[in-house]
């Protein structure tokens, strides 16, 4: 009796050992069999390792996308803190300027709010009382429209609004005693020449009684006055930091475009079509990472965006001129140690501005997004850092905010796994999304950042967010990609609604549902989705994370996943 079926199967047919085999003949059949099945798989084997080998040394591209201020550099310093410590480290200096960078723009930032309050406060006051234009003498007080700021002295003043006229006249390294007396000289203007007097005020003035609201606003003025140094140590530090130290501001609301201009028909966001001959790399429009056309070329200077580099090259400069010595007497003339100096001798007059009750007030009733909660906000750090001797910590650099600008590639590796990992960091910013599609053809993943506190911000009104990733999803050429969505800066969304924000009234159709955190979140998380859903060309698993990227337990996750 046949032992298979072999009625069907020609192939089973001629394997099948012959019907009258005698057992010496089995035998060896058996062996011969046995023989040519170890081969094989000695062989299949072979060709596992060689697979995996290939598949090791092929790396990994990973590509973080989202609008600006997303957090996709924050995403990034975290990998870089975990799987590039030497990295790291040798960037920690450079990082440090950015963060006293931060901190000063912080200050400016609230002393021009607080020029606005000032201003306000007093047009209603000259408009309501005729003596209060003898209170603030002004050169122009006899004009009702003049600001309370109006000068003889304009340009000194126009300082005071614009830090971009107080960079164009900056000149050179600052001197912290010609600082000092500087500021000292602005606390005391020239007679008549400037609209607030700090003090000696002129006859007319001490002939009128001040109400409380009048001192309180002379005290802020004396303030603003003695922090001017700030202005010019911002402009320097943005100069010597490059294109990424100033932020971009739009207020145009087609900045929703995803990734192309309307002038660009690079990319069609809409059915991913793609018209190769305007593939053209914004070359001109970036300055910081200059080789768009090449793409190898650009990766050599993988992880800097410019300013590091020119922030060693000024150190190196420093240690040529000095002849390699350090000492107290050579380090005073170091322009960052003057920039130090200046900030570190601004410490308490700073703390007096941000713990002022009536700035507090005057920040409150700002519209738009709280201070607190802006991009690299530093003021309750002030004590730690505004100091000579100022240590930067790794929170420190995951918060500093530095605007991207083009594209920079980090190289993750992990020799005991034998893998190696690209990470490109795009910038964010409309304009910086012309260049996104050049990094899509060989990506294997993108981790999309979208910041989910920004609800009822104006710009989400356009739905940005939603279009981005419409845009990313929708691409044919990322039809195999895998997409990550992080919903991040949660912490900040949290903060918005225990403060009472009502998602509702940005976003009626949340409806009445309970305003907190977790059903915030699985409401967008499933717009994300159902957008994934809709739009990919070829459907994909949703991967999605609640994230506050500036917090360590997103290490503690990286870590426990162990990705690499
Ligand atoms: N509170 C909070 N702040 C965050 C979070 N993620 C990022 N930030 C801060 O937001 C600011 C902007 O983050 P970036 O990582 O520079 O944003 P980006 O997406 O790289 O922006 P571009 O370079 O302009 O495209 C930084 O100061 C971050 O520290 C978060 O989850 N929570
Ligand atoms: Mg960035």
């Amino acid at each position: 009796m046949p032992l298979h079926r072999i009625d069907e199967d020609p192939l089973a047919v001629l394997l099948a050992p012959p019907p009258n085999e005698t057992p010496s003949q089995r035998e060896a059949r058996e062996r011969a069999e046995s023989e040519a099945k170890r081969v094989s798989d000695e062989i299949d084997a072979q060709l596992r390792k060689e697979r995996d080998s290939e598949r090791k040394k092929k790396p990994v591209k990973l590509l973080l996308l989202g609008q600006s201020e997303s957090g996709k550099t924050a995403t990034l310093k975290n990998f870089q803190l975990l799987y590039c410590k030497r990295q790291w480290a040798q960037e920690r200096a450079s990082w440090r300027f950015v963060v006293l960078l931060n901190l000063v723009r912080n200050v400016n930032d609230i002393l021009d709010i607080i020029a606005r309050e000032i201003a306000a406060s007093n047009s209603h006051h000259m408009s309501s009382k005729s003596t209060s234009a003898a209170v603030y003498p002004t050169s122009r007080s006899s004009s009702p429209s003049s600001s309370p700021l109006s000068s003889d002295n304009e340009d000194e003043i126009e300082e005071i609004i614009s830090p971009a006229k107080a960079r164009r006249a900056s000149t050179g390294v600052i001197s912290p005693s010609k600082s000092k007396s500087k500021s000292a000289k602005n606390s005391m203007p020239r007679s008549g020449s400037i609209s607030i007097a700090v003090s000696s005020p002129s006859p007319s003035a001490s002939s009128t009684t001040k109400t409380p609201k009048d001192k309180d606003l002379h005290r802020l003025s004396v303030l603003r006055m003695r922090l001017l140094p700030l202005r010019r140590v911002q402009a320097e530090l943005e100069t010597r930091l490059g294109t990424g130290a100033t932020e971009l501001y739009t207020s145009n609301t087609s900045s929703a475009a995803p990734f192309a201009d309307s002038t660009n028909t690079m990319f069609n966001g809409e059915d991913g079509k793609f018209d190769p001959s305007a593939m053209v790399r914004p070359a001109q429009t970036q300055t910081q990472t200059q080789a768009w056309g090449h793409k190898e070329k650009e990766f050599s200077i993988h992880s800097t965006n410019g300013w590091k580099t020119a922030l060693e090259r000024l150190r190196a400069a420093k240690r040529r001129l000095s002849g390699g010595r350090s000492t107290p007497t050579n380090t005073s003339s170091n322009p960052e140690d003057e920039l130090l100096a200046i900030i570190a001798a601004s410490r308490d007059d700073m703390r007096s501005v941000w713990e002022d009750r009536l700035v507090r007030e005057m920040l409150a009733r700002k519209k738009g997004p709280r201070v607190e909660e802006g991009a690299g906000f530093f003021l309750t750090d002030l004590d730690r850092i505004a100091r000579t001797d100022y240590q930067i910590t790794d929170d420190d650099i995951i918060r500093a905010r530095l605007r991207t600008v083009g594209v920079q590639e980090y190289r993750v590796s992990s020799h005991s796994a034998g893998s190696e990992w690209r990470m490109y960091d795009v910038g964010g910013t409309r304009s910086s999304r012309a260049v996104w599609y050049s990094y899509f053809d060989d990506v294997d993943a993108i981790i999309f950042l979208a910041p989910v506190s920004c609800f009822d911000e104006k710009l989400a009104e356009d739905r940005r967010v939603y279009m981005l990733w419409k845009s990313v999803c929708a691409c044919k050429l990322l039809a195999r990609t895998q997409l990550v969505l992080f919903l991040n800066k949660c912490d900040l969304l949290q903060a918005k609604l225990m403060r009472g924000i009502k998602i509702r009234d940005s976003v009626p159709s949340f409806g009445d549902r309970r305003n907190d955190v977790a059903t915030a979140t699985r409401y967008f998380q499933q717009h994300f989705k159902e957008i994934q859903r809709t739009y990919s060309p070829v459907q994909r698993p949703f991967y999605v994370h609640l994230t506050s990227v500036i917090e360590s337990i997103l290490r503690d996750h990286l870590r426990r996943a162990d990705l690499m």
